[in-house]
């Protein structure tokens, strides 16, 4: 059976994201997906991937711009593609807390028929942050890497699932256009 390919984007500003988003590729592989793991910012193209995972670091309630870019740019795209959202995000107190989507992410999230961005957990250290309010606060009750690779890998050991029970039948989307049926 031909593997699926499989993109996993990221966008961080201080790397965390990007650990998350390798240890996602790397679960998937071990369900015998082929795997890209990119920075967002360098996916142009995504007509080769059968399924796309989708990460973002939070910052101040947001999502990174460029992933906010990726998901307005290639929403036609997206909504014939499996698609799963994640965000990284609390530290030290609020680190069990789900976050919620920023709107406009909520919004694009719909259009693409993607279920709500799950949270995990982050990482705000002093060798790591970048900018003032960053290193002040990685000094502080929030300082540390809260990362739950368990969580993380548990997320996408379902996805990998997922993605291999639609290997076994084929995946309509209900968008799918009506001459896909026709001769
Ligand atoms: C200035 C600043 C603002 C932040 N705002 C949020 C936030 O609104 N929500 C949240 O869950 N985490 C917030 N965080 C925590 C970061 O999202 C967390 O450290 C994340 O794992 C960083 O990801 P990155 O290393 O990929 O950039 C903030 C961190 C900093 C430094």
């Amino acid at each position: 059976m031909m593997s699926k390919k499989v993109l996993v984007a990221y966008a961080t500003k201080a790397g965390a994201t990007a650990g998350i988003a390798e240890a996602i590729g790397d679960e998937l592989r071990s369900h015998g997906q082929t795997v890209d793991v990119l920075d967002v910012a360098r996916v142009n193209d995504i007509t080769s991937y059968d399924a796309v995972v989708l990460g973002s670091a939070l910052y101040l309630r947001r999502w990174r711009r460029e992933a906010v870019r990726f998901l307005s740019h290639n929403v036609d795209e997206l909504r014939k593609r499996q698609v799963w959202l994640f965000h990284s995000g609390p530290v030290g107190p609020d680190v069990d807390q789900d976050q919620a989507m920023p709107a406009a992410v909520r919004r694009l999230a719909h259009e693409i028929g993607a279920t709500p961005a799950v949270t995990f957990a982050g990482r705000l250290e002093p060798e790591t942050a970048t900018g003032f309010l960053a290193r002040r606060l990685a000094t502080g009750s929030l300082s540390g890497d809260f990362r739950d690779w368990a969580k993380v890998r548990a997320w996408a050991a379902d996805i990998g699932a997922a993605i291999q029970a639609t290997q076994r039948s084929t995946w309509h989307r209900p968008n799918q256009p009506a001459d896909y049926y026709l001769g």
